[in-house]
């Protein structure tokens, strides 16, 4: 699915530079759920950043799905983006003046989907995390929770082969937040590739692998027994 030599990243701070990543080795198979950690400023969003093209690597090969990243046009990155990846967020990013359904339809126009096609899809993936009776409301009308599925079926709805996820459970309590991982464990199980970065141990012990990053260089890197968040919720 992807596989990362020698990464390496700074950013410039003034007349100097802070060197974050610093030679990341890391290759992730098809069907991996694999959850980045490390302590505050370790390099755990800048990592997760550059594999989804958000961001660039200074040296190093990102191959994603057999493209390698860094030869592709501005264009083709952010229509292959589209096209391959999902994200969610700590704080849901959701569109405020939006309802539930024009948020998770939102990235099926940037596609050239038709209104009837976007609508039907995203009923699909509303009803998928259990919201299609919430379609109309908007995002301040919703739950923490709610608001993150309302995300997740918006990540979804391109239908993505990896779902980048950058402290999903950040913002939301412990119940809550075991039933995201349930949902997220769920979609695994039925093949979905995620890579989920947390400073939580009892999430990332909810994945089947934990890479462990300490001052921009993996420190771990270790398949686990996964334990499953349904029986929590
Ligand atoms: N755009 C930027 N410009 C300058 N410095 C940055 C930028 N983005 C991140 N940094 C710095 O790079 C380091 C790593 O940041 P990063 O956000 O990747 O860490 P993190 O492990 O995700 O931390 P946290 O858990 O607090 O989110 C930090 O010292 C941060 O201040």
């Amino acid at each position: 699915m992807l596989k990362i030599n020698k990464l390496h990243k700074s950013y410039p701070i003034g007349d100097s530079s802070l060197h974050v990543l610093k030679g990341i080795d890391l290759s992730v198979e098809s069907g991996e759920m694999v959850a980045i950690m490390g302590s505050s400023g370790s390099g755990k969003s800048t990592l997760l950043n550059i594999i989804g093209m958000l961001d660039e690597a200074d040296e190093g090969d990102y191959i994603l799905d057999n493209v390698p990243i860094k030869n592709l046009t501005e264009k083709k990155a952010a229509i292959y983006r589209n096209r391959f990846l999902g994200f969610i967020f700590q704080s849901f990013n959701l569109i405020n003046y939006k309802n539930a359904l024009d948020n998770v339809a939102l990235p099926l126009y940037y596609q050239g989907l038709k209104r009837k096609e976007r609508i039907e899809k995203g009923l699909f993936h509303l009803e998928k995390v259990g919201l299609k009776a919430w379609a109309e409301h908007l995002p301040s009308e919703l739950s923490g929770g709610q608001k993150q599925r309302v995300a997740i079926a918006r990540a979804l709805a391109a239908d993505p082969k990896l779902l980048l996820a950058d402290e999903p459970t950040g913002a939301l309590d412990t119940t809550t937040s075991y039933e995201i991982m349930a949902f997220l464990q769920q979609l695994n199980d039925e093949g979905k590739t995620i890579l989920i970065v947390t400073h939580e141990e009892d999430i990332a012990d909810m994945c089947k692998r934990i890479v462990r990053l300490v001052d921009g260089v993996i420190m771990e890197d270790k398949f686990v027994e996964q334990v499953r968040a349904s029986q929590y919720v």
